[in-house]
């Protein structure tokens, strides 16, 4: 290259453009703006069940994210709450910083005493708080029918947006939550970001679609919902990657759930269903149950949150200490770790495969 054009050269390294020629006046100055977004540093702090993710962020992104483990004990003569945040760190550490608290309320214990700590936190200093919550029991087992009823959803969520204001309202980050309009339950020093697990599950299908040679060795090649809801919710993130949608149709009799095939096909099929929760594994029983009856050559299971007791988990075990569960029809049972009291416990070498939230929140935090 001739050296006069080469201090013309385009910094990307691209050909000059019209007002680049060479000997022409230099061109103005313009700020350019990196295509990555600029991400936050974040002290993180978390509830005893989710230290292992505050761990996992700093190892993966040490330049991003410094955990601080904190004690989380109880007096002995009353029972109450005595909780030391970085009890490892000097707590000081945390003034002016963003602070990333990772929560787990699966009991009305494990919430107090996390805002216990969360008042703490607001009240040090700190430049903004994020709340990563990625199971809302509350906003998912509240089926308020009758007057009198006491919605608990709307009384956590009003406990965590009148914490005292760091500046900003503090950002709760939730996951496929089960009923859409609890959100806005969250106001005032609160605010909720909504997210969802299944591009985790995307990500897994796409790494196993690269192993697994056709629906019969149990390659998924379409995707169930158990309702309509579910279809609506969720249908369109699986049509855009090419998948057949089956829905179904699901009735309540009392404990039972009788399922019906709506629309699609399902012979011949590996079929995946999605939802976003199970308990009692009622509705994916029945459904994957009805799936094989009409012909699906294999059957798993989705839920961004696995909340089921573990007498209702061993039900779906393919081999377990006793032999396989009354609904050990499926393949592969994904979930994700969003709530850690149960998904921790679930053997690895089963039927469950459980993916990891971590990735998907270092991607959707700021
Ligand atoms: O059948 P179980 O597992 O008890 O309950 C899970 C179902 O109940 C619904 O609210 C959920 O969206 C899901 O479809």
């Amino acid at each position: 290259m001739d050296p006069a054009s080469r201090k013309h050269e385009h910094p990307d390294g691209k050909a000059p453009g019209p007002s680049m020629t060479p000997g022409s006046d230099p061109p103005l100055k313009v700020r350019r703006v990196s295509p990555r977004k600029i991400a936050k540093f974040y002290n993180v702090l978390a509830a005893p069940l989710c230290e292992r993710k505050g761990r996992q962020l700093e190892s993966a992104e040490p330049d991003r994210f410094r955990f601080f483990p904190s004690r989380w004990e109880k007096f002995s003569d009353s029972g109450t709450d005595r909780i030391e945040l970085g009890g490892f760190t000097p707590f000081n550490h945390i003034r002016g910083s963003h602070v990333l608290f990772l929560a787990d309320f699966h009991s009305n214990d494990a919430v107090l005493s996390q805002v216990n700590a969360l008042v703490t936190l607001c009240e040090s200093f700190i430049l903004s708080l994020t709340i990563a919550l990625p199971y809302y029991p509350h906003g998912t087992m509240e089926r308020v029918e009758r007057e009198g009823e006491v919605a608990t959803a709307s009384t956590v969520a009003r406990i965590i947006s009148h914490l005292p204001s760091c500046g900003s309202p503090a950002r709760v980050m939730l996951y496929d939550l089960h009923a859409l309009q609890n959100r806005y339950y969250f106001h005032g020093n609160a605010a909720a970001s909504l997210h969802s697990t299944v591009p985790m599950l995307l990500s897994a299908l796409s790494a196993d679609a690269a192993r697994i040679p056709d629906a019969a060795s149990g390659k998924v090649s379409a995707i169930a919902f158990p309702d309509d809801g579910a279809a609506k919710r969720f249908g369109k993130l699986f049509v855009q990657e090419g998948f057949p949608i089956i829905i179904c149709g699901k009735v309540r009799d009392g404990d039972k759930r009788i399922v019906r095939i709506m629309e699609g096909e399902c012979k011949d099929q590996h079929v995946l269903i999605v939802d976003d929760l199970t308990r009692s594994g009622g509705t994916l029983y029945q459904c994957g149950k009805v799936l094989r009856e009409f012909g699906a050559v294999g059957v798993s299971a989705f839920v961004a949150h696995v909340a089921m007791p573990p007498e209702v988990c061993k039900k779906f075990f393919k081999k377990g200490s006793h032999g396989a569960g009354e609904y050990a029809i499926f393949d592969t049972f994904y979930t994700t770790d969003s709530n850690p009291i149960v998904a921790d416990k679930l053997p690895k070498d089963d039927v469950f495969r459980v993916l990891d939230m971590v990735p998907r929140l270092m991607e959707d935090l700021d």
